[in-house]
């Protein structure tokens, strides 16, 4: 499916322009359905976009919120996005909206991907789907060598909330499928810097989805990407 690059001056900007178009995404889907679902991604560069998204005025109480991916670690760990969104996003007027977690206290990862999978199953289609990328092209917890990626990246398989281990993953990983994010009514892929858009330009330059697992998303994707970018 295609994509748009939507760049801007700087992060502050597109942060402020991605909060309103998130915001009314979300009401739309209130207005529409009683309800909308969000799932967004962790690491260092959506913070400013949490916290200009936690004060949009909505009916948050109608708004489940949840993770792409999530690190195999509780959520006082600093680790965790859990406690990324609960410092950065669900706060302000966003408060009230609810949190559904990926990460549970099971003996093991696979017992926690399944009470997610049950937990999430819920929330779809996904009204909006935030994605991040690594450097090395890896999106959500889709890693170059990930010991589930052909699998992750199928999407004729069910929805659902899967394991993931890889080299450059740290902890091993929650993350949900390709099959669950693609169709989001809102499909956007958040990136900043000069070297995350040449990562990007190199992504779109060739089709080895194993090399670098973003190619998926710009590639496949039933929904339109919508790319945001500052320098
Ligand atoms: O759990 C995570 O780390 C994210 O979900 C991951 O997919 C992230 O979006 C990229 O790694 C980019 O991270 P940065 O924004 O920190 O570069």
């Amino acid at each position: 499916m295609a994509h748009e690059l939507l760049s801007f001056d700087n992060g502050g900007a597109l942060a402020a322009s991605l909060a309103d178009r998130v915001a009314a995404a979300l009401a739309a889907a209130v207005a529409a359905r009683g309800k909308a679902t969000l799932a967004v991604s962790g690491g260092s560069t959506p913070k400013a976009f949490f916290e200009a998204l936690s004060q949009k005025p909505m009916d948050w109480s109608k708004v489940s919120v949840t993770l792409v991916d999530e690190r195999f670690v509780p959520e006082d760990n600093p680790r965790s996005n859990h406690l990324l969104v609960k410092t950065h996003l669900l706060k302000g007027k966003a408060a009230k909206a609810g949190f559904v977690p990926l990460f549970h206290p099971e003996a093991d990862i696979e017992a926690a991907a399944r009470v997610a999978t049950r937990e999430t199953a819920r929330l779809f289609p996904f009204d909006a789907v935030i994605l991040g990328m690594g450097t090395d092209g890896h999106t959500a917890s889709f890693f170059p060598g990930g010991n589930h990626l052909a699998e992750a990246l199928d999407l004729s398989a069910p929805r659902r909330v899967m394991t993931m281990e890889a080299a450059g993953a740290g902890e091993p990983r929650l993350t949900f499928s390709f099959s669950a994010l693609a169709d989001a009514g809102l499909l956007v892929l958040h990136i900043e810097g000069a070297e995350k858009k040449a990562v990007l330009e190199k992504a779109l330059s060739g089709t080895d989805e194993a090399e670098m697992p973003i190619r998926a998303v710009l590639e496949r994707a039933p929904a339109k990407t919508d790319i945001y970018w500052a320098p």
